[in-house]
């Protein structure tokens, strides 16, 4: 069993656990349901095309940083020029919650990836419920039909939709209607990272769709060399978040690439 495996079985408990808590009637009588989202394909290509996430650990990693608060440091993402801001809500894994999101929602306006494993339509209405603009969809755990039939939902209500992919077959999830395509340089069941790779699978798909480099982007180096190859998004955790301060962090990374 892969961790992703692990994951993904953890994650269909937890549904049918809010399921049957919370109705997804309830879900659309919020405040944020009624909200206008922000595009995250509009602003990566006005602001420095980074997605800066807020990540307290990872099963490759542990524990990265849980000292920090979210408000602080995604507030310092924007002011310094995120595109867009990336938030992990599955807590089991990664130490997250929907409140990291709901909490900030109002003081934000840069758009809001919610980073989790969606699996189920339940989950659309949770991420427009916590005030979300994008959702994840992760090849590796979805059929093709199910990643077209969650992108068109994601598009009733108003969320974009980054798919994530990493294996050449995966390149057959791809469809016309999604937005964004991000290419992981993490290989999710063994963890190893290699950006050419992603470079080959970017240029397999249609010349015109946005592509997004995720996952170990540790210098101004590997951000340069992606830019170069062409990405209009770089996604973006670890580098910032394993600093005790990822808000100075982040900025400083801003100011170089900035200058270079
Ligand atoms: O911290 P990094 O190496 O910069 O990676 C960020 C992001 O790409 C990574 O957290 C990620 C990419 N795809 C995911 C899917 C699920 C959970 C997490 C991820």
């Amino acid at each position: 069993m892969t961790i992703l495996d692990k994951i993904i079985s953890r994650k269909k408990e937890e549904v049918n656990f809010s399921k049957a808590n919370i109705s997804v009637e309830e879900l659309k009588d919020s405040a944020f349901f009624e909200r206008k989202t922000a595009s995250l394909k509009s602003s990566l290509k006005e602001k420095s095309g980074i997605i800066a996430e807020f990540k307290r650990q990872s099963p490759s990693k542990g524990v990265i940083n849980d000292k920090v608060s979210p408000f602080e440091v995604v507030s310092a993402y924007e002011n310094f020029g995120a595109s867009g801001i990336s938030i992990l809500t599955d807590t089991d894994f990664f130490g997250g919650s929907f409140k990291d999101i709901m909490d900030l929602r109002s003081q934000i306006k840069t758009p809001v990836l919610r980073k989790d494993f969606m699996i189920d339509e339940y989950q659309f209405y949770e991420a427009k419920n916590m005030g979300a603009d994008v959702i994840l969809l992760i090849a590796a755990c979805l059929s093709p039909s199910q990643v077209l039939e969650f992108t068109h939902l994601s598009h009733e209500l108003g969320l974009e939709v980054l798919l994530e992919i990493h294996t050449e077959e995966e390149l057959q999830h791809f469809h016309p209607d999604i937005d964004l395509v991000g290419i992981n340089n993490r290989n999710l069941k063994d963890f190893k990272v290699d950006l050419q790779h992603s470079v080959r699978l970017k240029n397999q798909l249609p010349e015109q769709t946005l592509s997004v480099a995720e996952s170990g982007i540790y210098s101004i180096e590997d951000f340069s060399y992606l830019k170069e190859k062409g990405f209009d998004g770089f996604l973006m955790g670890e580098y910032f978040m394993k600093n005790e301060d990822p808000a100075k962090a982040f900025k400083e990374f801003i100011n170089h690439i900035n200058l270079s």
